[in-house]
């Protein structure tokens, strides 16, 4: 019987400017109640122009919405164009940052070496960084996703100490089901988010592995949610789309009503 608690986090990726990111948040607090975070962990990454007034509104009216960003710089500063970093996220109180999401490593070439250096610039900071693996279609038309998504995991973890290691959120997400509509079976869902807990077995303890939440992510609805939370190593879901309708997330979050 697992005692992780569900994460269900909202990646709004490039959508939805500050004020659009105040009415959202509001109608997601306005729906969901004290019992709804008491069985599962809600938050919404939003673009980094939204985070400071999703904080003022949070910090404002005591949301346990938890929030965070798309990604996070290597560095801690300096000439940097374009970067964002980990004391700048940490100022704005982010719980967590997604690293190596497949459209950073597809868009800006994050190799997995890159990936890692996020996640230990996160964890420097104190943000819980939800690390993102998964394989493309070709990858697992060859049997190889298995394999080939736990080589970014190890690469993703690379000297990451067991204290921080304990923490971190690993969201398996198949390229092929981002954004297509084409959920993965929650049955395949299952056999790679086993794996991942057993690689984390392998590179430190059984423990910290069955503490370890791993998310599913790629065209989750409410729809489909039910099945894949049934999953024994699945425990929440990264949605992209759907989490930019209020109503729609709510559904995926209260998933146990279904
Ligand atoms: O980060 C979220 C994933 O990319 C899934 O996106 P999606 O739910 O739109 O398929």
């Amino acid at each position: 019987m697992t005692t992780r608690t569900p994460l269900m986090a909202g990646n709004w990726k490039m959508n939805l400017n500050h004020l659009e990111a105040i009415a959202h948040v509001q109608k997601l607090a306005f729906a969901l109640a004290d019992k709804d975070y008491d069985s599962v962990e809600v938050a919404v990454l939003p673009p980094f122009t939204d985070l400071r007034s999703v904080q003022t509104l949070v910090d404002g009216d005591k949301l346990k919405i938890k929030y965070g960003a798309q990604d996070i710089s290597a560095h801690d500063g300096g000439a940097y164009t374009g970067e964002i970093s980990g004391p700048m996220l940490a100022k704005l109180k982010c719980t967590y940052v997604a690293v190596g999401h497949s459209e950073r490593r597809q868009y800006h070439a994050e190799t997995d070496e890159v990936v890692n250096t996020k996640v230990k610039a996160a964890f420097k900071h104190g943000i819980t960084p939800i690390l993102c693996v998964g394989e493309e279609l070709e990858v697992r038309e060859a049997g190889n996703h298995v394999s080939h998504t736990l080589a970014q995991v190890e690469g993703g973890l690379k000297d990451v100490p067991a204290e921080q290691a304990e923490t971190v959120v690993i969201a398996y997400e198949p390229v092929w089901a981002i954004g297509t509509g084409k959920v993965c079976g929650a049955e395949d869902a299952q056999e790679v988010c086993a794996a991942i807990r057993g690689k984390l077995a392998e590179l430190y303890t059984q423990e910290l592995a069955d503490k370890v939440r791993i998310q599913y992510g790629g065209s989750v609805k409410s729809g489909n949610v039910a099945e894949i939370m049934a999953q024994a190593d699945i425990d929440g879901a990264l949605v992209g789309g759907a989490s930019l309708d209020a109503d729609e997330f709510v559904k995926i979050v209260r998933f146990r009503d279904q």
